[in-house]
C-alpha cells in the first residue's frame, strides 16, 4: 500500500481549495487514493461552503493517520491558514500556498507521502513572496537537487499527451533554445518515465516542428532540417521510437494521434493548446524525471470564477487519480 498522497492547497484565493473539497468528496466514485492536504482549514471550509458542501475536516498529525481518517472527513495536516479571499490573492495567501507547496514536497521526498498532487499556484503572486523559479516544475527540480532540465512536464489526458520542449518562455527566445542535446534529453528523460510509470516499455515519440509545415525543406526556417532532424537521427540510432519533426497543425487529428503514444513539441502552447482543447476538464500536468511522484491539475487558479461553484474539479479529480496510480506503480517496483 503506497504512503497517502500530499496534496498542496495552491494559491487559497483560486479555485484549487473548492475542487480540492470537491474531490474528498467524490473519492469513492472517482477510485481515488487516500490523500490530505497540506494547510487552509478555514479555506477550504468556505470553499467548500461556496458549493454548498459542509466539508468535515479532521487534523492529522502525520500522514499516516491519513488512511483511517479519509473515509469520514478530508484529512488537513498542518495549522497554517489565511482568511479566505475568493478571486483576490493576497501576499498572506500567496505565502500559505508556498509553505504548502513546500511542506508537501519535503513530506513525498521523505516517503511520508507517496506523491505531491500540487494545487495551482499563480507565478506572478507567489514571486512576490520570494518564489524564484518560473513554475512548480522547476521548484520541485531543485526541492529534488537536480536541474530544472531534468524535470520534464508533461500534459496527459485520455486522449492525448504532450510535452512542451521550451516552456515557460518567451515566444522570441524559443528558436534559439531548439537544441539538438535539449530535445535528445528531454527525449530521452520522456522515454524512460512512460516505461517507468505508465506501462510504455517503448513509447512512440511524434516530435513537432518548430516551423509551419516543419520548414518546408528549409525554406519557411531551418531549426527543423538543421537540429530537429539530426537530433531524432541520435535518437533513432539509440532505438527510441521517436519520428518526426511532423507539421504541429495535423498532427493532433484523431487518425494522427493514434500513431503515436506523446507528442514532444517546441513551445509551451504548442503542447497545450491541443491537451487543454481535447482534455481540459481531465488534464493532468505531470512532471517526468522527478524521484518523486508530482502531478497537478491541467489548469491555473482561475480567480475570476473561484467561489462561485462553478469551477470543474475534473482536473483535480485526474490528478490526483493519476498520482494514486503512479505511486502505488513504484510501490510495487521497490518491492520487486
Ligand atoms: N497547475 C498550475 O499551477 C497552473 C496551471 C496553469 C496556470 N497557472 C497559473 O494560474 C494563473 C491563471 O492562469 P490562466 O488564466 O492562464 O489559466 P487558468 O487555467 O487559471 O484559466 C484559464 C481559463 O480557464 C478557466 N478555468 C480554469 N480552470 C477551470 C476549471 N477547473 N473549471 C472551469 N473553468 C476553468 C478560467 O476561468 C479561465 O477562463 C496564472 O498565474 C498561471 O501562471 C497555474
Ligand atoms: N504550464 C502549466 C500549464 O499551463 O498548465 C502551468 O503553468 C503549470 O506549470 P508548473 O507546474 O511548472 O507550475
Amino acid at each position: 500500500m503506497a504512503a497517502p498522497l500530499a496534496v498542496s492547497l495552491g494559491d487559497p484565493a483560486g479555485i484549487a481549495p473548492e475542487v480540492i473539497a470537491e474531490s474528498w468528496l467524490r473519492r469513492e466514485e472517482e477510485h481515488l487514493a487516500p490523500f490530505f492536504v497540506v494547510g487552509g482549514a478555514q479555506v477550504l471550509r468556505a470553499a467548500a461552503n461556496s458549493r454548498g458542501i459542509d466539508l468535515p475536516i479532521v487534523s492529522i498529525f502525520t500522514p499516516g493517520e491519513a488512511a483511517d481518517v479519509f473515509g469520514s472527513a478530508l484529512p488537513l495536516l498542518g495549522g497554517e491558514d489565511c482568511t479566505p479571499t475568493f478571486g483576490e490573492p493576497t501576499i498572506e495567501g500567496a505565502t500559505l500556498a508556498l509553505h504548502s507547496l513546500t511542506s508537501a514536497t519535503a513530506l513525498a521526498l521523505s516517503g511520508e507521502a507517496g506523491a505531491v498532487v500540487t494545487g495551482p499556484i499563480a507565478k506572478s503572486k507567489l514571486a512576490e513572496v520570494g518564489f524564484t523559479q518560473p513554475g512548480q516544475t522547476e521548484f520541485l527540480a531543485d526541492a529534488c537537487s537536480l536541474p530544472h532540465e531534468a524535470a520534464v512536464m508533461m500534459l496527459a489526458g485520455p486522449s492525448l499527451r504532450t510535452v512542451p520542449l521550451t516552456v515557460h518562455e518567451a515566444l522570441s527566445a524559443v528558436p534559439a533554445l531548439v537544441t539538438r542535446d535539449l530535445i535528445e534529453s528531454k527525449a530521452r528523460i520522456v522515454a524512460r518515465a512512460l516505461a517507468r510509470d505508465f506501462g510504455l516499455p517503448s513509447p512512440r515519440i511524434a516530435v513537432t516542428g518548430l516551423n509551419p509545415h516543419a520548414g518546408e525543406d528549409g525554406r519557411m526556417g531551418t531549426e527543423d532540417r538543421d537540429v530537429i532532424v539530426p537530433a531524432l537521427a541520435t535518437l533513432q540510432a539509440e532505438g527510441l521510437a521517436v519520428t518526426g519533426p511532423h507539421p504541429a497543425d495535423a498532427l493532433f487529428a484523431a487518425h494522427a494521434r493514434d500513431g503515436y503514444d506523446v507528442a514532444l513539441c517546441m513551445y509551451h502552447d504548442q503542447a497545450l493548446i491541443p491537451i487543454k482543447t481535447l482534455d481540459f476538464d481531465q488534464g493532468v500536468n505531470v512532471t517526468l524525471g522527478l524521484p518523486i511522484v508530482r502531478t497537478s491539475p491541467d489548469h491555473g487558479t482561475a480567480f475570476p470564477i473561484a467561489g462561485k461553484g462553478v469551477a470543474s474539479p475534473g482536473a483535480m479529480i485526474a490528478a490526483i487519480r493519476m498520482a494514486g496510480e503512479c505511486a502505488a506503480r513504484r510501490t510495487v517496483q521497490k518491492a520487486a
